[in-house]
């Protein structure tokens, strides 16, 4: 698999050539992680449904930057009932910082996912998070070698994948947390179909996250009825009122 992707959108490849450049930390991350698993369980065992919210202040698919304060966003998401968070801390497309990240795991007691475009292990020293996002697009052939260093930090890895060849390296990879993304990242136009396609593919022990695109409670019925255990949402909770957002999409209907 060719690691860089060839066929992408530029605004991707933009934020890939700034990816590979950025630094990673000095000294390497020893985390002890909130368990994701155990927080899907207990929010089913309560009668609702996983919501991971997304903190993304903007995105090259959004108009706009919600420049609220990220830690009070978090808490209101929380509040709403999402049973963990995803923090952006990609700086220059997506208005994230590791900062912003330190600052919600500090004030909040759920799991927080870093949603970054990690691809050289030193990067995962940058700042602490439960979960990590790797992106198997991105990371091509270094993807065994970076769950295995994300999870000799403490993180839990959550790999990413769009296609059918992405899904069998995640596996191959030892990936036990997967997340479908509908976004193709090469065309940025999403589908909520690439999850329905994806999921029966996937082993019942792998935990799966449908991302993106989701953004009504039929969405979330949608996505749950094809197997998700958990869904990913961004836009559609940053929309308006984050706390209500949150609450309605993680509530059955
Ligand atoms: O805003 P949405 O459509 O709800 O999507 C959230 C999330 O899935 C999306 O932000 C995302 C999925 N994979 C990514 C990788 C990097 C940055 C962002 C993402």
């Amino acid at each position: 698999m060719n690691a860089s992707g060839d066929e992408l959108a530029p605004e991707v490849r933009a934020i890939l050539d700034a990816a590979q450049e950025r630094p990673g930390g000095d000294t390497r991350v020893s985390v002890d992680a909130r368990s994701f698993p155990d927080a899907v369980e207990e929010t089913v065992a309560d009668g609702r449904i996983p919501v991971i919210a997304e903190v993304k202040p903007t995105s090259p698919t959004t108009e706009g930057v919600r420049d609220d304060d990220p830690v009070e966003l978090a808490r209101e998401m929380v509040a709403g009932g999402a049973t963990a968070l995803s923090v952006l801390t990609e700086p220059e497309h997506f208005g994230g910082t590791t900062d912003s990240l330190r600052r919600i795991r500090d004030a909040v007691d759920v799991p927080v996912l870093r949603k970054d475009f990690v691809v050289r292990e030193e990067q995962l020293d940058a700042v602490e998070s439960d979960l990590v996002l790797l992106i198997a697009r991105f990371v091509g052939d270094d993807l065994s070698d970076l769950v295995e260093a994300a999870r000799e930090r403490g993180f839990q890895p959550l790999v990413e994948v769009h296609t059918r060849d992405e899904l069998v390296a995640a596996l191959a990879a030892g990936a036990d947390i997967v997340g479908i993304n509908n976004r193709d990242l090469g065309k940025l136009d999403v589908d909520l179909g690439t999850f329905e396609e994806l999921a029966p593919e996937v082993p019942d022990d792998v935990l799966l996250v449908a991302e993106s695109g989701v953004k009504t409670t039929d969405d979330v019925r949608r996505m749950r009825e094809a197997g998700a255990d958990a869904l990913l949402v961004g836009t559609a909770i940053m929309d308006g009122d984050v706390r209500q957002n949150t609450h309605a999409l993680s509530t059955p209907t």
